[in-house]
């Protein structure tokens, strides 16, 4: 599998953020998104999960499943966890893996593997920041797709979930999977790649 951009450009509010970006990023590869604040990283993983419109060049994805779009086959870990806070932890696990199209086996061992099992019926409007964090990367086991589009991933994670998640991207690296991350650090990839994209306006 292969996700290829050829001299993508972004433009939000009518203003340019960014021309000309290109990259090939293959199955097992991790690339990790760079810039100063407002260089457009948000916008291009908003791109690739077909939530900002392309403004020019070509995104395209060779190997992945013919009857879905890139979109349908990207998860997009954002800056909003989208938990409904009434619903409790299982319940806002189940209907983001009916939504996303995973099966509901996944949901109890994707609440374990980040570490929630024991709060799956608190109402998710008590969870704390770094839980909802924790619930919403949970999505990303509950339902499998190979593109994970992570936008700060590690933001509001102690040190030990910092860790786990780590193993989880590995995990998905190992299975072919493919990450693009936007950050400002290190998110504790191995040999990720790297794209730095050029200053704000
Ligand atoms: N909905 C929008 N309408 C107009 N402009 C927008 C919109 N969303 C983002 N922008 C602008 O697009 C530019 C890129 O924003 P983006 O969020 O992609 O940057 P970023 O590199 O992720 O920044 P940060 O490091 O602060 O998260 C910024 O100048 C921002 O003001």
């Amino acid at each position: 599998m292969q996700l290829r951009a050829e001299n993508l450009a972004c433009s939000r509010g009518g203003r340019t953020v960014f021309t000309g970006l290109s990259f090939a990023l293959g199955g097992g590869e991790a690339l990790l998104v760079t810039g100063r604040n407002g260089a457009g990283k948000s916008s291009l993983l908003r791109m690739i999960a077909g939530l900002v419109r392309i403004a020019d060049g070509r995104l395209s994805l060779d190997g992945g499943a013919d009857d879905a779009s890139i979109a349908e086959q990207t998860h997009y870990l954002g800056h909003h966890d989208a938990l409904k806070p009434s619903l409790s932890v299982a319940e806002n696990l189940s209907f983001w893996t009916t939504f996303l199209g995973g099966g509901h086996g996944g949901v109890g061992p994707a609440l374990e593997a980040v570490g929630l099992a024991p709060l799956a019926g608190l109402p998710a409007a008590y969870l704390s920041a770094g839980q909802r964090r924790r619930l919403s990367i949970a999505r990303l086991l509950a339902a499998k797709r190979p593109i994970w589009l992570l936008d700060e991933p590690t933001s509001a994670l102690d040190t030990a979930s910092q860790t786990r998640l780590a193993e989880l991207m590995q995990d998905h690296l190992a299975g072919g999977g493919l990450i693009v991350a936007a950050t400002h650090g290190p998110i504790g990839l191995r040999d990720p790649r790297e794209m730095r994209l050029g200053p704000a306006i």
